[in-house]
């Protein structure tokens, strides 16, 4: 039998073992930056590069309908939300999320954040011990509740912070990470859904131009208004990635400690620094370990295929560490971007291509500057790192430093 139809073994489970390291261990075994293999019971391809970002977001040879697993869109996504829409229903859908990428917007909602997290800080100093992934949830949540002009007597920030935390914390996993994810999505759909509701029938006014306004209105189609359950899931998909910028915040809090010479640009306001470390923290340190599309054709990549039907999938992690691309992969330099800005395939933590014609996360900008922002204040900010277990384990997906980042003694500047 040819070897390229020879059927292949399932390696979901080592997917589930394995996490970030498993398609780059594969890799690593094959010759081409391609693997072939099978998951979630379909034949799938593996692929990185800059040239395989343009393969993985041409409509033509891949789409996202069927692609996403039901415990993915149970938790993480919620169903029917963009991210499973192809052509002109994505392309309608989109429109609701582009103009999350205005600077204004990116300003606004950065503002927002940053006053919460002065008001938290201030509470900081009187308690004797601070996880600063926890703290940095809430923060994100309050002022991205704020921005997005959701009413503050229409939700309980903790509780959605905690939820929204929850459905990415959970996503990948199955087990009690899953099922709180899939609670916690239950819970506040049907919270959103309601708010949604109040704010269409006249219960409610939402402040002008803001997000919920826009959701509340968004139709696909001139005739029909988006259902209150998918208005619901979008409006979460824009809550939902801003609480999960607290990632990003522990492992900015992270590699200040690894590598403390950073603190000082950061603290003296160098703001061309502030962009490369945000984006070397988000090349650098792992969250999506890859994106998964369907294959509309069949799909050849460097002499392996894959069938119409199955998967194709971009190796992000294996991307960002891959030392063709980067030279010295595993150190944490941001300098590397300080004198150019990353290619939009080069650099693909949240997607590569562009978002205003594909997949791409629209909420790349704001990720950015609420990084930048926030590195700033944590590199301003006096604290001191008692012992803990700082190990970010590759095989927990997502993964972050396992005590959260704890510290103490925290005095604000
Ligand atoms: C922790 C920071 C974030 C990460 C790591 C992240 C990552 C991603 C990734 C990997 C994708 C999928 C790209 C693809 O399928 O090709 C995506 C899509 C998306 N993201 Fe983000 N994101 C983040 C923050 C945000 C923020 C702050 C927002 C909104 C305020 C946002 C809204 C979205 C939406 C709506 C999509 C779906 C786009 C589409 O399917 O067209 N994300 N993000």
């Amino acid at each position: 039998m040819d070897a390229h139809r020879r059927p292949l073994t399932d390696r979901t489970p080592a997917l589930l073992a394995e996490g970030y390291a498993w398609l780059p261990n594969r890799m690593r075994d094959s010759t081409g930056s391609v693997v072939r293999t099978r998951l979630l019971g379909r034949p799938a391809l593996a692929v990185r590069g800059p040239q395989a970002v343009r393969l993985f977001y041409d409509e033509g040879h891949v789409q996202r309908h069927g692609a996403v697993p039901a415990p993915v869109l149970d938790t993480l996504f919620g169903q029917g939300a963009v991210h499973t829409l192809d052509g002109d229903a994505h392309r309608v859908r989109k429109e609701l999320f582009l103009p999350l990428l205005n600077p204004d917007r990116v300003a606004g909602l950065t503002e927002h954040v940053a006053a919460a997290w002065d008001e938290a800080v201030r509470t900081w100093s009187e308690r004797p011990r601070i996880v600063l992934f926890d703290e940095a949830g809430l923060v994100l949540t309050r002022g991205v509740c704020a921005w997005a002009g959701i009413p503050p007597d229409a939700v309980d920030a903790r509780s959605l912070a905690r939820d929204l935390v929850a459905m990415v914390d959970g996503f990948a996993t199955p087990g009690p990470r899953h099922l709180r994810a899939r609670r916690a999505r239950t819970r506040q759909e049907t919270r959103t859904a309601r708010l949604i509701e109040e704010v269409r029938t006249g219960a409610r006014t939402a402040p002008a131009d803001s997000v919920l306004e826009a959701v509340a209105r968004h139709r696909d189609t001139p005739e029909h208004p988006l259902d209150t359950r998918t208005a619901a899931v979008e409006l979460l998909n824009v809550l939902r990635p801003t609480a999960a910028v607290s990632w990003f915040v522990a492992f900015a809090a992270h590699a200040l400690h690894r590598w403390p010479a950073h603190r000082e640009r950061l603290r003296a306001g160098d703001g061309a620094f502030a962009t490369a470390f945000a984006h070397e923290v988000r090349r650098f340190y792992p969250f999506a370990p890859f994106l998964g599309g369907r294959t509309v054709t069949e799909v050849t990549w460097h002499g392996e295929s894959v069938p119409a039907g199955g998967l194709l999938l971009l190796d992000v992690y294996g991307h960002h560490h891959d030392e063709e691309l980067w030279g010295d992969p595993y150190t944490f330099r941001p300098e590397r971007f300080l004198d150019r800005s990353p290619g939009a395939d080069e650099l693909i933590p949240q997607g590569g291509g562009d978002p205003a014609h594909g997949h791409r996360c629209p909420g790349e900008r704001i990720t950015v500057g609420l990084l930048e922002t926030l590195a700033v204040r944590l590199a301003r900010l006096e604290y001191t790192v008692p012992e803990q277990d700082l190990r970010i384990p590759l095989r927990r997906v997502p993964t972050r430093p396992r005590s959260g980042f704890v510290v103490t003694g925290v005095r604000a500047p």
